[in-house]
């Protein structure tokens, strides 16, 4: 049986990878085999175009392009075998960042992004989504409380971040049935019940 595919999404510092492992972890403990990956990354050719898009100025659509070009790589070489092995995969983030980031947060034109996603993965999306949801100001406080280096992307301003966010929200709400937003401004434990809970009707 194929096996199913979760991805995680929300703005930086909403504490996705917080419960990636987790999550995996969680689902081993019930006998399946998880992979774990992220985007922009997850294969060799992929993390090098990781490094570049977090770093790198460079034009909306050379931007827009790389994203799907790392994630056409990710599908090929890793999602899709994973999948049809039956193993279950976890990716932090996939295509519904492209939609909020260079979509929300840039203005990239949608029509740009819904052609793309159909020529990468017309056959394939997420069988569910986490959106973690919170709003910008704590986000914000947790990035900073790490003190870690801002990437690309982190260093946008706060208006970048609304647009994201409300990109994010806008997405899910169009995709009720794949898409469930987490609120993301709760205690880790409080988080994991509700993880469990959503999880649980998926096996
Ligand atoms: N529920 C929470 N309550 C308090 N702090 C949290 C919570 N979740 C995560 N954090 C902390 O917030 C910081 C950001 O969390 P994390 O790295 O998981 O976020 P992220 O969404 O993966 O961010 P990014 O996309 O920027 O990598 C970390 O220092 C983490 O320990
Ligand atoms: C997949 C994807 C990612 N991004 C942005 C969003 C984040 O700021 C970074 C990735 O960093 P993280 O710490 O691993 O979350 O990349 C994007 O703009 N568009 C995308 O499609």
């Amino acid at each position: 049986m194929r096996g199913k595919f979760i991805t995680f999404e929300g703005i930086d510092g909403a504490g996705k990878s917080s419960h990636v492992e987790w999550l995996a972890e969680y689902l081993r403990r019930q006998g399946r085999v998880v992979q774990v990956t992220r985007e922009p990354g997850g294969t060799p050719l992929g993390e090098r175009l990781r490094e570049l898009l977090l770093n790198e100025t460079m034009h909306l659509e050379t931007e827009t392009l790389l994203m799907f070009a790392a994630r056409r790589e990710h599908l090929a070489s890793r999602i899709e075998p994973a999948l049809a092995r039956g193993e279950w995969v976890i990716c932090d983030r996939f295509s519904d960042a492209t939609w909020a980031y260079q979509g929300g947060g840039r203005g990239l034109d949608k029509s740009k992004f819904l052609a793309l996603e159909h020529w990468v993965h017309e056959h394939l999306q997420p069988d569910l989504t986490l959106l973690f949801d919170l709003p910008l100001e704590v986000a914000r406080e947790r990035i900073v409380l790490a003190n870690r280096v801002l990437d690309k992307f982190e260093q946008e301003r706060a208006d970048f971040h609304e647009r994201v966010r409300q990109a994010y929200l806008e997405r899910a709400h169009a995709h009720p049935a794949r898409m469930r937003v987490i609120q993301a401004d709760n205690t880790l434990e409080n988080i994991r019940e509700k993880l469990e809970e959503i999880v649980s009707t998926l096996c």
